[in-house]
């Protein structure tokens, strides 16, 4: 349990935050799919990230990491060329589990994917039907679409149809996978794609690895081993520009600029169209407090991770706050939606679920214990409540380890509290 208290006076600073997860976990993969060495920097050192270099590593990269200079070299494979069974263990990350078994797909071996239990509770149905239509065999020794998963290649590519719905780690881990394909590949949405501008993130990261690839297919071909800088997170830099929307400070998020492969970035657009003064920059984003914060109706279907960071602002607005589009998250670390909705009214705070979303009405917090359910997004989200109002304790706040092991530390320290 972490107990927070407010702030005494609205921050005025510039915070260096750690590596994006979703660029590093698609850097590392490129990386140990390419011909040669590769060196990545500003690499986010957390446990979802962990598991992407276990992962690569099993699947046969050489991989020398320096955490200090955030620093990771990586000497490729051609995992076609595998002989013998692996297995991976992808722990809570979504982006691992998801990118790894077209991967491991590529393998005339057998691979064998497994997660913990938050992890298997998470779809991985459409992916398994899509590498069987691409040729692999893949056991399903549990419940059918849950991990652990076996799959047995290679795959032989070609076209594939895929639902775009649920979660769009499916349509990037296929994209990475592709060029290693014979036939490489090309993918045909039956049903709209949600989060995706994580889907140009990925053909962005396959491009600066010698890949040239749009969002639905690729050609034959191999990566080449590149110098790869990893942007901040983004998702992580919501909380930041939250904190000084919420205390009316002034926050700047280093080395986010208008050249973002991030799509998170424009969670800053919700908070400007809420009132609060946003400046962007070829170097970071600021957000200082304008007027008074309104409520605002947004759609968050491509920006889904910063939904909880916005019910957060959302308490502090003086009108509603209704957020649309994200059905899906139901399918995340935990039923975000109902844990939101359930960890806000617990504190007194009139809030509503929807099929697709939630609405927030403004309200003072009560001091409150609030539940995390394991889920990094409601620890960090949920402490933004603590800025204005005393008495908020986090129940199980190392669970920010997922994407964020630093961020109290560092949520303290931007706001000037102990
Ligand atoms: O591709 C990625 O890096 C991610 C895609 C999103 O997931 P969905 O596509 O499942 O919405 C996002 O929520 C996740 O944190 C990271
Ligand atoms: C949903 C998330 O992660 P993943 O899907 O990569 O586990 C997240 O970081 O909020």
């Amino acid at each position: 349990m972490i107990m927070l208290s407010p702030v005494e006076q609205p921050p005025d600073t510039t915070v260096q935050l750690p590596g994006s997860k979703s660029i590093t976990n698609r850097a590392l993969l490129c990386a140990a799919l390419a011909e040669g060495t590769s060196t990545l920097t500003g690499v986010l050192f957390a446990d979802d990230t962990r598991a992407m270099l276990g992962a690569i590593t099993a699947l046969g990269a050489q991989v020398t990491v320096d955490e200090a200079a955030a620093t990771v070299t990586v000497r490729g494979t051609d995992p076609r060329a595998a002989t013998g069974p692996v297995s991976v263990f992808a722990n809570q990350s979504g982006t691992t589990a998801r990118f790894l078994l077209p991967a491991l797909a590529l393998r005339p071996a057998r691979g064998v994917l497994d997660g913990d239990a938050q992890l298997r509770a998470r779809p991985f149905g459409p992916l398994v039907e899509a590498l069987r239509t691409l040729g692999a065999r893949v056991e399903e020794p549990a419940e059918a679409g849950r991990l652990p998963l076996a799959v047995t290649g290679p795959v032989h590519g070609g076209r594939v149809p895929l639902p775009g719905h649920l979660s769009s780690q499916f349509l990037s881990g296929l994209l990475m996978a592709g060029p290693l394909m014979r036939d490489g590949l090309a993918v045909e949405l039956t049903s709209p794609l949600v989060s995706v501008p994580y889907v140009t993130m990925t053909a962005a990261v396959m491009t600066a690895f010698g890949v040239p690839a749009d969002g639905l297919g690729v050609a034959p071909g191999r990566y080449r081993a590149t110098g790869y800088a990893v942007e901040p997170d983004a998702s992580a830099a919501s909380y930041f520009l939250a904190a000084a929307a919420i205390t009316g400070g002034r926050i700047t998020v280093a080395g986010l600029g208008t050249g973002s492969l991030q799509g998170d970035v424009r969670f800053a657009d919700v908070l400007e169209r809420m009132g609060a003064r946003v400046s962007r920059d070829a170097d970071g984003i600021t957000v200082s407090g304008g007027e008074p914060l309104r409520g605002v109706d947004v759609d968050m279907a491509d920006i889904s991770d910063t939904a909880q960071t916005l019910a957060a602002v959302a308490v502090h607005a003086d009108g509603p706050t209704r957020v649309r589009g994200i059905g899906f998250i139901r399918r995340k670390e935990t039923d975000r939606l109902a844990a939101v909705v359930t960890e806000l009214r617990r504190a007194g705070i009139d809030a509503e679920e929807h099929e697709d979303g939630f609405t927030i009405r403004p309200g003072r917090p009560a001091p409150t214990r609030f539940d995390t359910y394991g889920d990094h997004r409601m620890a960090m989200s949920l402490s933004l409540l603590s800025l204005r109002s005393p008495g908020i304790e986090i129940d199980n706040p190392r669970c920010v380890a997922k994407t964020y092991p630093e961020f109290f530390a560092d949520l303290s320290r931007a706001t000037a509290r102990a």
